[in-house]
This record gives structure tokens, sequence and C-alpha cells, in this order.
């Protein structure tokens, strides 16, 4: 652990990732995180545990969805905008355990982007199917759609499922990644509500009258695997970046 000066906006420790605008100096203002509004920034002194400082935090992946939905989420967690670069870079996904896919994943972008990574593996796991498609949930969507997805479940009385997100970050090209993993429950039900999203439209978390589909934005970014799981990694960056 390394204990040294560095200028960090006003955020919680995401700033320390996200902010760019790494020429203000002391007592001066940064308008990153606030929609174009100067904040106040200060200079204090910041417990870093390896993060390299001076790259920003990319989110690696190939699904504008969930960057829109990651964005939406840590806004709402943190009050503010915060700044992640996206890219697109092919991953590969191997086969097996979601947590392993998940390392996988990150460990190849870390390497790609010569800093630090974040990526994100989403499962939807059917509980009669002792948990599959699992990882493989594009590939089923690709070729059965939403409707097939649900018809899979015909002959099963047991229509709950798992909806599961991991976020994978390494907090340098070879840094081995922390997951941070968000699950949902809820059950398989004949598609309802928008079409903009994966399988959004047949899955209705417990407790809820609604498809993840017909949910607003904010309702969904409420309660879902992904918030779920970017709560957990907001907390991480907050334990290791929190200014003292
Ligand atoms: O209805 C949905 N609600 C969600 O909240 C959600 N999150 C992901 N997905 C879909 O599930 C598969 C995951 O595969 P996945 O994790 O490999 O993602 P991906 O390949 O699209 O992107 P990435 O791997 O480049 O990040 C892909 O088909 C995604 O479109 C969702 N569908
Ligand atoms: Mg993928």
């Amino acid at each position: 652990m390394q204990r040294q000066r560095h200028l960090v906006c006003f955020s919680v420790g995401l700033s320390v990732l996200g902010c760019r605008h790494r020429h203000v100096s002391a007592g001066r203002y940064c308008c990153c995180h606030s929609r174009g509004r100067f904040r106040a920034v200060s200079t204090r002194t910041a417990m870093l545990t390896g993060l390299s400082q001076h790259k920003p935090l990319t989110f690696v992946t190939s699904n504008e969805k969930k960057l829109a939905e990651l964005r939406a989420i840590l806004r709402d967690l943190v009050g503010m905008e915060v700044t992640i670069e996206a890219r697109h870079i092919d991953l590969p996904e191997i086969q097996g355990e979601a947590e392993d896919i998940a390392r996988e994943k990150c460990r190849y972008a870390a390497r790609a982007i010569q800093g630090p990574a974040l990526v994100e593996d989403t499962q939807l796991c059917y509980h009669a199917f002792g948990g599959l498609p699992g990882p493989y949930v594009k590939y089923f969507l690709r070729n059965l759609g939403p409707e097939g997805m649900e018809k899979l479940l015909a002959a099963w009385d047991d229509k709950r499922a798992t909806a599961q997100c991991i976020f994978a970050l390494a907090v340098d090209a070879d840094a081995e990644p922390h997951l941070f993993t968000g699950q949902t429950l809820g059950r398989i039900v004949v598609p309802r509500g928008k079409r903009n999203f994966g399988w959004d439209p047949i899955f209705q978390p417990d407790g809820h009258e609604k498809t993840y589909a017909e949910m607003s934005e904010g309702e969904k970014n409420a309660i879902s695997h992904r918030f779920r799981a970017a709560s957990r990694l907001a907390e991480f960056l907050r334990n290791h970046y929190t200014t003292r």
C-alpha cells in the first residue's frame, strides 16, 4: 500500500479512476463529473492500493446497453456522472464457470489495454436446467429469441431463474482481477415489454408484476443483477480509494 499526495475530485474514489483532468491543481475546479457545472476540487491524501493512478479505467465491452446501464447506475450511486472510457475489443470467452470466464476476459482486456480494465459477464440461469444456459445465454438468445427461450421451459413447472452479473476489475495490466457479483431472482415468463435488450422481456423479478423490459430504466436499475454487482464494485472502490 502506497501513501502519497494525490489530486482527486470530490466524488468517492471513483474519481481517482475516472477523472482525466489531472491538470487541475489544489483548490481549482474540475467539471468532469458534474455535467458542465464547475465543482470544487481539493487536494487530499489518498490511500491507493496499486491502481495505475494516471490511467483512466476502461470498461471493455461490445455491449452498448451494458455500458449505458453501468453509467446510469454509477451516476445514481455516486450522485454524479462518472467518466468511464469504453473500448470494444473482441474478448475471447472461455468455456467453464462464470467466474473463470469473467476473470479470463479481464486478464485479456487489461493486457490489451496495458492498464486498469473493467469487464462484465452476464448469465441467465434456469433453475430447472441446473443453471444453464448461464454464461452461454447470448447464443441461446441469438438462435431462439426471447420466445424460444421461454418455450424451452414448457415441460417444466419450475420457471425460476437467476440473473447474474459479474464485474471483473484488474487494477493494472498484470494484476489479478477482483470479482463483484450481483444476482436477482425471478421467473421466466412469456415475453412482455420493450425489445431493446436481450432477454429482458422474459425475466420477471420476484416481488414485481413487470418484466425487466416493462420497467423504466430507473426501476430496473434499482433492483437489477447489474445494479447489485455495481454496488459492490463501487463499495470496493470507495474502500480502497477513499481520500484520507
Ligand atoms: O435482457 C438482458 N438484460 C440484461 O441486463 C443483460 N445483460 C446482458 N444481457 C445479454 O446476455 C448476454 C450476455 O453475454 P455477455 O455477458 O458475454 O455480453 P456481451 O457479449 O453482449 O458483451 P461483452 O461480453 O462484450 O461485455 C448477451 O446476449 C447480452 O446482450 C442482457 N440481456
Ligand atoms: Mg460477451
